[in-house]
């Protein structure tokens, strides 16, 4: 290296910290800026749309280099966080004067205090306030035939830790219904050939670690250093998968988090067979959380929220990822809704309590980590008094879920709210650094040391006064710059009057301006470092009185935490009963039956879509899959049964099959339905297939998809499964479609033995009923008027006349001559006869015959090509050339066999 392309200490400095972060842009602190450089830089100037400068030199090559100010970070690395980017964020951890003492040319130390990833961001700025942020990690153990799989899970910004055993088939389930933001995975798994696939579909949120992370010898030791606990024991039977996920997840906490700890609550395990189980697909379809176009807006979960809090949001995304299977507790959460639907007073005035708090989990988790601000404290203060308040609505008699988040309520600590309350101005700042967050009147000291602040000030302004009256000056002022301090100013032409005589002995000349000269004081000096130590004690005194309200929050942070969870309890509970009473929902009958009985159903989505748009109301309709002789479990009671659909396009019939599951979903979060009256049997399993999608990433057509996606549901469905299934086999051609389609019904009927919702085009189909005994036809209603289709949108039984598809295709506007045209060859079609018949109708239609004329042609057309042509030409010119009396019987065979060569090339 020349020595002009040796690198400054600080870029040296820049280098080897960059080297030991690869993968992330590094922050790198410079007083009030986070700098960027090199190939960072250009990625964060076209990210993040900064200008990009450069600094210095480096191996004889500019160095390009981006910066972003302090106070804006938050917003920059919301931006980098969203497009998938990691970021170390490197600190100065000493101040510039420390360095200076080591020699002039000594770097400030630095390091890096963290790493953002999507799955540990804890800012208020960088968090949806209604959406949890998991990190996860999935793990193999045990390599051979069956492997262990777990997943473990934890939201940094509410201290939520999970842990689950899932079986290979189930871990894209699992995944899907927790929605993390970073999945990390052992470098081995993530680079597994047979496994690595699986993983795609997660796309960037997928990281790989080390093994070791993973490894399941040291991962209790590690699990119980972090939660400070000899045993695991009293926490439950954690299989070794799981174990190796908890320790890999608090493993990538320590590399991310580096000195901080977070806050995170022991881990629970979430047991198989509790939840019923929606794979994502099934998701997909069903819009939970997201539209098909992957929107939050339009999803079943934005229909139904009507939580007041982002904690209460987050609850409901939570139950509505995971669905209830055990009856009593679906029923206890029910039995709070009904609670609130009967106390609309109550409601009312608990969600006012609610409205707009801030968020108390965060908040809790930002002061265990060192990352709070004042407002952090004043967010405790306000959900205190918030839940206090609500604590005093709550009367004694409640069912058992109310009952638990009173009794959570009840002991929060009192003289806590009470500290924060005298202690919090009202508004906070944003940041501790400047003071100003504690009221007045709560620590007499820091009353003092302000009184002097202030009064030093007004003695300054006496000060000023008195120089002017003593000099004569009246341009005379005190000012204040970081460098000089207090100092006094005056214009050159008075400025000798300050230094001649008895004044030069006061004022003393510390700098000359353009147009003006400063002078010290020893007075003023005097007054400067009073004001100073006042400013700098009163700082000192909130300093502390920050850290002594937040050691006592943190100190206080279960009880804060269970009266926050409560709070959230509430305002879901709260939040389903408005819906119910908004929509005229009602309270489902869930039991251990295989019952599927809905009367006057409804899809919640479409419905509040119609009310909004066109204002048409929603047609309601039944349901009934339940075993044929009831909900026993003998003979054909224990079997589900199943009904075919048919009906024309755009009548319904897609609403219709998911509004089915989405009731069958809502029922057992414990929700109100849209329904009249419902009764729903546990179901285990929800499947549905409505509605086709390609999977081109991975290479998969649509009718790959759908058949992939069908052989689940028949190798997985069991007798508890709802299933719901829409225009099975319509992707292929007709024969193999309807085939496929059949067999599917079938294999339904007598194997998975499910209940189950099959919508088909093929008429043909509806033959099924009077074959198996636990199939019924039903049909969406259409009526015709005067050539025109009007879809009534109801459910009855019977069988479909007919498609419509016509119609349909005429409303689409789809152009007059083909509408015309489609109309001429299916009256053609519907004559019916033998195949031979309708393809001779078909033939005889002008279009066709046209086609037809064109393809008998072409086997002449190819007779006569070129090339055959001149073969045959050949040919005979050989023959013809053929003299027989010439040649010799030898010659003459011989040529016989160059005919038979030339014949054959032909
Ligand atoms: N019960 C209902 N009451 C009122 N309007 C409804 C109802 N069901 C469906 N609709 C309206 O009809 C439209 C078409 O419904 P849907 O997509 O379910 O039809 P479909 O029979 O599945 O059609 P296709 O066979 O073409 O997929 C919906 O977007 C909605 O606006």
């Amino acid at each position: 290296m020349t020595s002009d392309a040796a690198p400054t200490p600080m870029m040296a400095q820049y280098i080897e910290i960059k080297a030991a972060n690869p993968d992330c842009l590094l922050f790198y602190r410079m007083g009030d800026f986070y700098e960027l450089f090199f190939e960072d830089a250009a990625e964060a100037s076209r990210a993040l749309g900064i200008t990009l400068t450069k600094r210095g030199k480096h191996l004889g090559e500019d160095i390009p280099m981006a910066g972003v100010p302090i106070h804006a970070a938050d917003d920059y690395l919301q931006k980098l966080i969203a497009l998938g980017h990691r970021v170390a964020v490197c600190e100065q951890l000493e101040d510039p004067a420390e360095a200076k003492k080591r020699g002039a040319k000594s770097v400030v130390k630095r390091d890096v205090v963290r790493l953002i990833t999507p799955g540990t961001i804890t800012e208020e700025a960088l968090l949806e306030p209604g959406r949890a942020n998991y990190l996860m990690t999935l793990t193999r153990i045990g390599g051979g035939e069956a492997p262990d799989y777990a997943l473990a899970w934890a939201d940094l910004s509410t201290g939520i830790f999970r842990t689950s055993a899932v079986g290979a088939d189930g871990i894209e389930a699992e995944i899907a219904a927790v929605e993390p933001s970073e999945i990390v995975v052992a470098d081995t798994l993530f680079h597994d050939p047979a496994f690595a696939p699986r993983l795609k579909r997660f796309g960037r949120a997928v990281r790989p670690e080390p093994q070791a992370f993973f490894d399941g010898a040291t991962a209790e030791a590690r699990i119980c250093r972090f939660f400070d606990v000899a045993t695991l024991e009293g926490l439950g039977r954690f299989s070794r998968a799981e174990l190796s996920a908890a320790a890999a997840l608090i493993a990538y906490l320590g590399k991310t988090q580096l000195a901080a700890k977070p806050m995170l609550e022991r881990p629970v395990q979430v047991s198989a067979g509790t939840i019923m189980e929606i794979d994502p697909a099934t998701r997909f379809s069903l819009e939970l959380t997201r539209t098909l176009s992957g929107k939050r807006q339009g999803s079943l979960l934005s229909t139904i929220d009507r939580t007041v809090t982002g904690a209460g949001a987050r609850l409901l995304a939570a139950r509505l990822a995971a669905p209830l299977t055990d009856v009593a507790a679906i029923s206890a959460r029910q039995d709070a809704v009904a609670f609130f639907v009967d106390e609309p007073e109550l409601r009312r005035g608990l969600r006012k309590a609610l409205a707009g708090l801030p968020d108390c989990e965060r908040a809790l988790s930002r002061l265990a980590l060192g990352r709070a601000g004042p407002r952090d404290l004043s967010a405790v203060r306000d959900c205190l008094a918030a839940a206090l308040a609500v604590g005093e609505m709550l009367p004694e008699d409640l069912p058992a879920e109310m009952a638990a988040c009173r009794l959570a309520i009840l002991a929060l600590p009192r003289d806590l709210a009470q500290t924060l309350a005298s202690h919090l101005a009202d508004p906070a700042p944003a940041l501790k650094r400047d003071g100003g967050f504690v009221r007045e009147g709560a620590i007499a000291a820091l009353d003092e040391a302000r009184a002097l602040g202030e009064n030093s000030r007004r003695v300054i302004a006496e000060l000023e006064a008195r120089y002017v009256a003593e000099t004569g000056i009246r341009g005379l002022r005190i000012k204040y710059n970081n460098v000089l301090g207090y100092f006094v100013e005056t214009n050159e032409a008075n400025a000798k009057v300050l230094m001649a005589g008895e004044n030069a002995a006061t004022f003393s000349h510390r700098q000359t301006m353009a147009n003006a000269m400063r002078f010290s004081t020893e007075e003023l000096s005097g007054l400067e470092s009073r004001i100073a130590g006042a400013v700098s004690e009163a700082l000192a005194i909130e300093l502390a009185c920050f850290d002594d309200l937040g050691a006592a929050i943190l100190d206080a942070s279960e009880a804060l935490r269970a009266g926050a969870e409560a709070l959230a309890v509430l305002d879901v509970s709260s939040g389903l009963a408005e819906m119910a009473v908004e929509a005229g929902w009602t309270r489902p009958l869930v039991d251990d039956s295989l019952a599927f009985v809905i009367e006057g159903g409804r899809h919640p989505v479409v419905e509040a879509a119609l009310k909004a748009g066109s204002g048409e109301p929603f047609v309601a309709n039944d349901c009934d899959l339940s075993p044929r002789n009831g909900g026993g479990s003998k003979g054909d009671g224990g079997k589900g049964s199943i009904w075919l659909l048919t009906g024309p396009n755009m009548g319904g019939k897609s609403t219709f099959l998911r509004q089915n599951a989405i009731i069958a979903v809502l029922a057992q979060i414990g929700a109100f339905v849209p329904a009249a009256k419902a009764r729903i049997g546990v179901v285990d399993r929800l499947f549905s297939r409505v509605g086709a999608s390609d999977d081109l990433a991975e290479g998969r057509s649509t009718f790959m998809v759908e058949m992939v996606e069908t052989a689940a549901i028949l190798n997985q469905a069991g007798e508890r499964a709802l299933v719901i299934l829409d225009e099975i086999g319509r992707g292929t051609a007709t024969y193999d479609g309807l085939s496929l389609a059949f067999a599917t019904v079938e294999h339904l009927h007598e194997a998975n033995r499910c209940r189950a919702l099959f919508a088909t085009h093929f008429h043909e189909m509806t033959a099924l009923a009077k074959k198996l005994s636990r199939i019924s036809n039903a049909t969406m209603r259409v009526k015709e008027y005067k050539g025109e289709v009007i879809f009534l949108h109801e459910v009855t039984a019977g069988v479909a006349d007919r498609s419509y598809g016509i119609q349909v295709a005429k409303l689409a506007g789809l152009p007059a001559s083909v509408v015309a045209r489609a109309r001429h060859v299916l009256a053609e079609l519907e004559r019916g006869g033998s195949q031979a018949r309708r393809t001779a109708f078909i033939d005889d239609l002008p279009l066709f015959s046209a086609a037809l004329n064109r393809q008998e042609k072409e086997p002449e057309a190819a007779a006569a090509s070129a090339a055959e042509k001149d073969a045959s030409a050949k040919l005979v010119e050989a023959i013809a050339a053929l003299d027989p009396d010439a040649l010799s019987p030898k010659a003459a065979l011989e040529e016989l066999y160059r005919l038979k060569t030339l014949a054959k090339t032909q």
